[in-house]
């Protein structure tokens, strides 16, 4: 990478994306709505189950401009989520300037592990045991998806709902390859605990990015 690429990566200039796509949110609380989604390169919050492993090493994804990348997003589709990797390793002001004074509404995907940056509309804060996230975020997160790998997780994702404000949106998704086992164990907890919903990742059925 030269220097001035470096400036401009650390400005938010110009950010790694691995791909960027239009597709169907199949997640959480907006499940079913037509988004544009671009997922930046970039993390090392290390989730072994993660389905987006290629995403990691930013090193493997160009650098775009996002001042492009914003306008390629919002001709395709007001509604815009951004995920990674994890978004908010980058310094995401101008990317969501942009985005904004072309009309858009902005969702992110983030585990919370980095500090916040950018203009937000909706954040879905996925907690992770390796990297936890900047306290600061629970405050202003719309809707707190947890995943369930295993039984301990319940707990997990009570004492993350402890930490959000009472509006949040409480979500149990389970990791997709412990669905079977999963899922009736998550429909008993939700049927017990009515505060939690349950989230399927509906893309993954459907076929669709
Ligand atoms: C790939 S992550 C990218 C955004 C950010 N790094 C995060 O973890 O929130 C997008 C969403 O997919 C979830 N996810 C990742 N791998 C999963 C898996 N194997 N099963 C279920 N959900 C998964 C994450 O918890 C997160 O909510
Ligand atoms: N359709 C679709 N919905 C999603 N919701 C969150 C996703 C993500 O990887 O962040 C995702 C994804 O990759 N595809
Ligand atoms: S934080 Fe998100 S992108 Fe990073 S490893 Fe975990 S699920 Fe994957
Ligand atoms: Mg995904």
């Amino acid at each position: 990478m030269t220097d001035s690429e470096k400036i401009e990566l650390e400005k938010g200039i110009s950010l790694p994306v691995m791909e960027h796509f239009y597709t169907i949110q199949g997640e959480g609380a907006h499940t079913g709505k037509a988004a544009y989604f671009i997922r930046l390169g970039g993390c090392d919050v290390g989730c072994h189950w993660c389905d987006v492993k290629e995403s990691w090493d930013p090193n493997l994804h160009p650098l775009m401009k996002t001042e492009k990348i914003a306008e390629i997003a919002a001709s395709n589709c007001k509604t815009i989520v951004l995920t990674g990797g994890e978004p908010l390793m980058w310094n995401l002001d101008p990317l969501t300037k942009k985005l904004k004074d072309l009309g858009c509404t902005i969702h992110i995907e983030t585990s919370g592990a980095y500090k916040m940056s950018g203009i937000l509309d909706w954040i879905t804060l996925s907690p992770k045991k390796t990297g936890l996230p900047k306290p600061e975020i629970y405050k202003k997160a719309q809707e707190l998806k947890v995943i369930i790998f295993n039984n301990n997780d319940f707990k997990f994702a009570e004492e993350q709902a402890e930490k959000v404000e009472d509006g949040c949106k409480l979500y149990l998704q389970s990791e997709w390859s412990k669905r079977a086992e999963m899922y009736p164990k998550m429909t008993d907890f939700v049927m017990k605990n009515p505060k939690w919903q349950v989230s399927v990742q509906t893309h993954k059925y459907l076929n669709i990015p």
